[in-house]
């Protein structure tokens, strides 16, 4: 049976980022994309214009018609809004039997607010302990655990700072620094370092949500952490050199380069 993967994140209007970016990952990767919407976004390439998060009610629901009927193989978590909705999908994620992979969304690209200020404890102490892989960014990372990340040393100790809430495995994404696009995963024994040429490309929204969610379709697939973070790592880097402009600001990755470059 085709493996299924469930998104539990926030509506991106724009189809950048978000459960959008979310399911096209999956369509490209060849698993069943399955999707909790938390949260709806009006938004596109110059930011969020507005946000409007659903009822808990809502989110339980939606995750028990398809983790009761249809089954997953993997969750991938992206914008979750609230401390209530946080630690209502923390609790669903810790009864369900697969990997999950938390990207700790806290601001867009435009730094729009995705996740409350008082919603960040509750990632702490609630989500991050049920993560197979957490996949912070720099920012992310310094609001959560207090490390700044200014060089690949720092990465270091940010993955170390993460790791103590509870993961698995830890990968923090080096996309904001300069340089190579540098990242470095670790379950604190293990080091693996993802290394890819940085693209000279503004049309880069929805990359930590595609990475996640490509993470989530390896580990579905069967593949292990460092494998499916591995194979995620070129599918991204793929859609970030094939970004293309839509609307006045920020576009999308491209996430059917691969069917593109088979055309
Ligand atoms: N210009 C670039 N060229 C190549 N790879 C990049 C570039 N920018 C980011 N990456 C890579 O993309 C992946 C996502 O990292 P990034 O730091 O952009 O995540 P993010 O900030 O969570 O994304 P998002 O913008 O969706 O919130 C990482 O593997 C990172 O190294
Ligand atoms: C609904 C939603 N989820 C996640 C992001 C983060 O993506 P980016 O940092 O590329 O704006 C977003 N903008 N919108």
């Amino acid at each position: 049976m085709i493996p299924r993967v469930l998104t539990v994140a926030g509506s991106d209007s724009g189809g950048g980022a978000g459960v959008q970016a979310d399911l096209k990952t999956m369509l490209a990767l060849g698993v069943h994309g399955m999707s909790v919407i938390t949260a709806v976004t009006a938004q596109n390439s110059l930011g969020v214009q507005g946000a409007w998060e659903l009822p808990v009610e809502a989110v339980r629901a939606q995750y028990r018609s398809v983790a009761d009927d249809i089954g997953v193989q993997a969750v991938k978590t992206g914008m979750l809004a609230s401390a209530e909705l946080v630690e209502a999908v923390a609790e669903l994620i810790s009864g369900t039997d697969a990997p999950a992979v938390v990207d700790p969304v806290g601001v867009s690209k435009h730094g729009d607010p995705l996740l409350a200020a008082s919603a960040l404890d509750s990632v702490r102490t609630k989500l991050l302990p049920v993560a197979t892989v957490a996949t912070p960014n720099l920012d992310e990372v310094t609001q959560l655990t207090g490390v700044r990340v200014e060089s690949e040393d720092d990465l270091r100790r940010a993955a170390g700072a993460v790791l103590e809430y509870g993961p698995r495995w830890a990968l923090i994404k080096g996309g904001h620094l300069s340089g190579d696009a540098l990242d470095l995963l670790t379950d604190g024994s293990e080091e693996h370092w993802l290394r890819a040429p940085r693209h000279d490309n503004r049309h880069t929204h929805g990359t930590g949500c595609t990475l996640a969610s490509a993470i989530a379709s390896g580990l579905a697939k069967g593949l292990t952490v460092p494998e499916a973070v591995g194979a995620a790592k070129e599918y991204v880097t793929g859609a970030i050199a094939a970004g293309f402009a839509l609307g006045a600001g920020i576009g999308p990755v491209d996430h059917g380069w691969r069917f593109r470059s088979a055309e």
